[in-house]
């Protein structure tokens, strides 16, 4: 290509679309030609497997063959999904960069992936995440730098440009400084929400960009306002990383605990847009869930225990709670666990064929040579010692009837193997209210005992660390507790990206859990504050504003209409207000939310809705998806996601949590926000 070509944003899209075109046929010919290669390897085989040689080696050989042809051609179609992609909007970007000591700059274009005409020439777009491509998003014309594998590379900026490529079609193109960049930031946040999170790509901002290239920090902590982008950083950090370091990072050593399954859909198609796989989300709850599935076969979720704070709005109740997820309550499960080791246990002299072991044998074995062992996995680590004992001391191996046996008079030592049963005295220990005394199939724990019996049943038994986990993202920090981040810090030995906004803490009131999160890691964790918003107008962010005082905040310079606050008698009087403004519809908005404060208020105005006969969706703790239209559903579920349009309702009623709430709900809000008060 030419230096004329490359100069001219147009030119060089009709000559990379026709290189990516080239590209393409390639690849569909080649993947054509390695399904017919399938095709007859499998055909070989069945015509000549009863052949094959007795041993099996010759089979071995046709079945690897075949699997590296398969994987080979899976490959190919993952690279004819990125080329294809490629050719709607090859690249975004371009930086004219002079090299110190050089005249004449060198040209960059920057887009969502790599592309060469062949493996191993020079790229003629850079990937985003490229080392050079750091320059596109930190500077502006003038001197710049970047890191690269050999050390930092210095020189001058002489041209930036910024495009839009749509469907192949060069939709603009200019040369840009910052005050651009905001233009076009207002651009892409003045367009209609999707039901998924954007990948930003194309406007990534400079502090942004930091966090993303942040390779250093082991424990990396954002605190940022609502809107400010967090999540969206994440999740091209998680990118990026993967981009850099493939050879020990894959995305199944990633994991992402997220609040619940609406907000996973919603950011689930982010990575993959992005060119990579996606990868492992999960609640906190969930996982707790499952871990518990032994002890109890039920459990009550974070929603429920705050459904129940605001019905009953007993500060007995919410203190309990507070108390039991402290740090104090953890000093003093360990101050239990200190004396459980006496009191659980029941020590028998053991005699069982040649097997004969006295009490006070017993003891010592449980005091001093197995001290470190989890109390309740002890006794079958001195059983084993016992069993290797005697069968090398007798040359025979213990049938297993006779381990089944051996095993049951070492269980028989302790008082109780039953973790609800010594929670349960733990409670009365501490003078908390006990669990009801039933049986397993009965038994179902209150959301502020959860975690605190996960808690005990892995200092009881002990804990498996999640190896293979190498990066865990934790997003809406503020609602995870002490308990929980010890939990977290026992189980996750790897980096972490935790992020979230102590405003939208989901409680009376909020958490800064940056205070005592160093001290939970037990290292130093790099805080970085994310201060510009830029998800909703200025008059929904200066409204939101003045609902929790939060000030620091820094707005995008983007206007809309000024928020409305109304009065209604009752719901239908606030429904049919709804209906004359919610603008959903062809070249209107995409989504738009009737945001409620309970599960009960969000359900009645649902229900009235759809015996009007609209069309609506509801989320609710179990739903999966967020969809397109109008879609009800409550403030706490309603969090991390956003709408065209939002339509706050709410009771006069006094409710702790109301602030909170409207503060969550408003910043839902990206173009329009309606906050309703029903009177009756
Ligand atoms: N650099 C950027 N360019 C374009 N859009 C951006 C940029 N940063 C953030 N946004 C947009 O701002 C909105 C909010 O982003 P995101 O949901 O990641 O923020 P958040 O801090 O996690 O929000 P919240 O805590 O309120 O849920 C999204 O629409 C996102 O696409």
């Amino acid at each position: 290509m030419t230096e004329l070509d490359l100069k001219d944003g147009k030119i060089f899209l009709n000559k990379v679309t026709e290189k990516i075109r080239t590209r393409l046929t390639e690849v569909d010919a080649s993947i054509e030609a390695g399904q017919k290669d399938i095709q007859s390897m499998n055909e070989y085989y069945w015509e000549n497997y009863t052949e094959m040689d007795e041993y099996g080696y010759e089979n071995y050989d046709n079945q690897q063959a075949l699997l590296h042809q398969v994987n080979d051609n899976q490959e190919k179609q993952k690279m004819r999904h990125r080329l294809r992609k490629m050719l709607e909007a090859p690249f975004f970007g371009r930086v004219d960069f002079i090299y110190d000591g050089e005249e004449e700059p060198e040209i960059f274009y920057i887009g969502i992936g790599n592309f060469a005409e062949r493996t191993g020439m020079l790229p003629l777009i850079y990937d985003w995440r490229a080392p050079v491509s750091g320059l596109f998003y930190d500077y502006d014309k003038g001197p710049g730098s970047y890191k690269a594998p050999a050390g930092l590379i210095e020189g001058e900026i002489a041209a930036k440009w910024q495009y839009k490529v749509k469907n192949g079609k060069m939709v603009y193109a200019f040369e840009s400084d910052t005050k651009i960049d905001d233009d076009i930031l207002k651009q892409e946040l003045g367009t209609n929400s999707d039901v998924q999170l954007k990948n930003i790509v194309r406007t990534i901002q400079k502090e942004q960009n930091a966090i993303i290239r942040n390779t250093q920090d082991r424990i990396l902590a954002i605190q940022g306002a609502a809107g400010s982008g967090k999540t969206s950083v994440a999740l091209h950090r998680i990118a990026y990383l993967l981009y850099h370091d493939r050879e020990h990072l894959k995305s199944s050593n990633i994991l992402i605990l997220s609040p619940n399954s609406v907000f996973s859909d919603y950011i689930s198609h982010i990575l993959p847009e992005l060119g990579e796989e996606n990868i492992q989300e999960m609640s906190f709850d969930l996982f707790a869930y499952r871990e518990l599935k032994e002890i109890v076969p039920d459990c009550e979720d974070r929603y429920d225990q705050l459904e129940r704070n605001m019905k009953l709005q007993d500060l007995y109740l919410t203190e309990r709670f507070e108390e039991k997820q402290s740090e104090g309550f953890v000093g003093m499960m360990e101050g239990f666990l200190a004396s459980l080791e006496d009191e659980l246990m029941d020590f028998r002299t053991i005699e069982y064929k040649g097997i004969q072991k006295t009490e006070e044998e017993l003891i010592n074995l449980f005091y001093f040579k197995f001290q470190n062992v989890p109390l309740l996995s002890r006794m079958d680590a001195i059983r084993d010692y016992c069993v290797d004992e005697y069968e090398t001391l007798l040359g025979r191996d213990l049938s297993e009837e006779e381990l089944l046996i051996v095993q049951n008079k070492f269980d028989k030592m302790y008082v109780t193997k039953d973790i609800y049963k010594i929670y349960g005295w733990l409670l009365e220990e501490c003078g908390y209210p006990a669990l009801p005394d039933v049986e397993y199939e009965k038994r179902k724990l209150e959301y502020e005992d959860v975690f605190p019996v996960l808690y005990l049943k892995y200092r009881l038994t002990g804990k498996a660390v999640h190896n293979h986990i190498k990066h865990l993202v934790i997003d809406e920090m503020q609602d995870y507790s002490y308990l929980q981040y010890v939990i977290l810090n026992q189980i996750f030995k790897c980096r972490m990206t935790i992020l979230g906004d102590k405003a939208q803490t989901l409680d009376e009131q909020m958490r800064d859990v940056l205070q005592f999160l160093p001290g939970v890691f037990d290292q130093k964790i790099h805080k970085i504050v994310m201060n510009k918003s830029y998800r909703n107008t200025m008059e929904i962010a200066r409204y939101a504003e003045k609902l929790t005082g939060v000030k620091d905040v820094e707005l995008l310079k983007r206007h809309g209409k000024e928020v409305i606050e109304e009065n209604f008698q009752n719901e239908d009087a606030v429904l049919d207000e709804i209906f004359l403004k919610a603008k959903l519809g062809e070249d209107e908005y995409e989504t738009a939310a009737i945001i409620a404060m309970t599960e009960a208020e969000a359900f009645t105005l649902y229900q009235m809705l759809k015996a009007r006969g609209e069309e609506v969706h509801y989320i609710d703790r179990n739903s999966s998806a967020f969809k397109k239209g109008l879609t009800v559903t409550t403030f706490y579920l309603a969090k991390g996601l956003e709408f065209d349009q939002v339509f706050g309702v709410f009771r006069d009623i006094e409710n702790p949590m109301q602030n909170q709430a409207k503060y969550i709900c408003a910043t839902r809000a990206l173009h329009e926000l309606y906050m309703y008060q029903i009177t009756e």
